[in-house]
């Protein structure tokens, strides 16, 4: 029985991976659920799912939750982040789903690499911000770091076996291979009229043509910056430099990614579009198990199309592949200012166009310290979410 920690349990992630579990109950466990504040979730989750632990980050949330909690549940309520780092590495703890949104789940997902642990990497962002430390993080315990995002699964998939074992130090010449095709949908406006994207509404950019997943990233799709936040996390697991990283439009999301090789092979992952199928991958990789996924019917899909990304209709794209040839600074500040434009468009304060405006501003006048440690990545994150706010009130 795997013992498994679920990190964003109350997200959209958090649903697919318990979904697996449900499927696989006696393989898997899912011994302690963690979130941020969203206790009427937290309960119904620890009710149906009866974890071991359930943590809030919130102190009151957790504090709500244990008053909440049916007395008869022998559920350890707990809070903090020192905390969270500490129920990641307990011994018994065989994987962990690093799940939460954003910048927040860098100190747990980095405290579960240092712990040797299986790591299902979702949050993406995490490794944006840290990537040469976290991958020295997870060559110094041994951890196994397996990608749960779609199109580094779908990569993972389709490398021999030699360089899935070298995940973060790939030769990708060395395994034959010259180029990554990451596929991208293009999101809800990829065919919207450009002088129409101002007037966006939040409701409007979550719209996913294909996937069902959290406001922030929805928003990081139409605006194709999640594709950016993904050509870096590709660049630091598969060790990929500029020239070997291509980003294709896939309007249809059936092909998850491709690897092409020198010989003109090309080898794609496709399945319907449910997070279900990653997250059991890397649940039973090298094995395979039951994911409740409905199996891909071709008739019904009928065509698959390829498009170039348009920079002008997608300029956030752009900054990213530019921020991930300038290092590591530049993707730490726009992982940081796109957190805090997301945010405030969500919440109404900007227009769609003004996150690319917002994230701009942040690179080109964000100091960019050198960074050596995990405190220096958090300090300069700091400073570029006050730079974006305080742009983010001039709009
Ligand atoms: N959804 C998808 O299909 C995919 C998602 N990903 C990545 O996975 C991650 C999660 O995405 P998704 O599930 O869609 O997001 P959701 O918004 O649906 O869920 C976010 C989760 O993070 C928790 N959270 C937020 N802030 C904190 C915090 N400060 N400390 C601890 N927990 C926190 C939330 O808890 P609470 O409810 O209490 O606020 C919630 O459980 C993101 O990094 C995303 O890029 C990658 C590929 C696909
Ligand atoms: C499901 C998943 O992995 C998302 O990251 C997805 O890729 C978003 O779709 P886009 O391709 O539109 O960014
Ligand atoms: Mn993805």
């Amino acid at each position: 029985m795997q013992k498994m920690v679920i990190l964003g349990a109350t997200g959209s992630i958090g649903a697919s991976t318990l979904s697996v579990i449900e499927q696989n109950p006696e393989a898997y466990k899912a011994f302690a659920l963690v979130a941020h504040k969203s206790v009427d979730k937290m309960l119904d989750l620890c009710i149906k799912h009866n974890p071991s632990i359930a943590h809030m980050v919130d102190p009151q949330a957790a504090a709500e939750l244990q008053r909440r909690l049916p007395p008869h549940m022998a559920i350890a309520v707990s809070s903090g982040e020192d905390e969270l780092a500490a129920i990641v590495a307990l011994p018994e703890v065989d994987c962990v789903m690093a799940a939460v949104v954003g910048a927040a789940g860098l100190p747990a997902t980095l405290a579960a690499v240092k712990a040797g642990k299986r790591v299902l990497l979702a949050n993406k962002e995490s490794l944006v911000m840290s990537g040469r430390l976290f991958i020295d993080a997870m060559q110094g315990s041994n951890a196994k770091v397996l990608p749960v995002d779609s199109e580094h699964n779908a990569i993972f998939q389709c490398l021999p076996e030699p360089a899935q074992q070298a995940i973060g130090a790939c030769d990708l010449p060395g395994a034959g291979i010259s180029h990554i095709l990451l596929t991208g949908s293009g999101g809800p406006f990829l065919s919207s009229d450009l002088d129409s994207l101002s007037q966006m509404t939040p409701d409007q950019a979550c719209k996913h043509p294909n996937w069902s997943m959290g406001r922030k990233i929805s928003v990081d799709s139409a605006s194709m910056m999640n594709k950016g936040l993904e050509y870096i996390e590709a660049r630091w697991l598969f060790n990929a430099t500029k020239d070997q990283l291509k980003v294709v439009v896939h309007p249809q999301s059936v092909i998850h990614s491709m690897v092409q090789y020198k010989d003109g092979s090309v080898l794609a992952q496709m399945g319907n579009p449910d997070m279900r199928t990653p997250i059991a991958h890397c649940m039973a990789y090298p094995q395979r198990i039951s994911a409740g996924v409905e199996p891909l019917d071709f008739f019904k899909v009928g065509q698959l199309s390829f498009l170039k990304p348009d920079f002008n209709r997608f300029p956030c794209l752009k900054l990213a592949i530019d921020a991930c040839e300038q290092g590591q600074e530049a993707t730490t500040v726009l992982n940081a200012a796109n957190e805090v434009s997301v945010e405030a468009f969500l919440a109404g304060k900007i227009r769609f166009t003004d996150i690319a405006r917002v994230n701009e501003y942040c690179l080109s006048h964000v100091e960019q310290r050198s960074l050596d440690t995990i405190e220096d990545i958090l300090a300069l994150d700091s400073l570029a979410r006050r730079a974006a706010q305080e742009r983010v009130a001039k709009l």
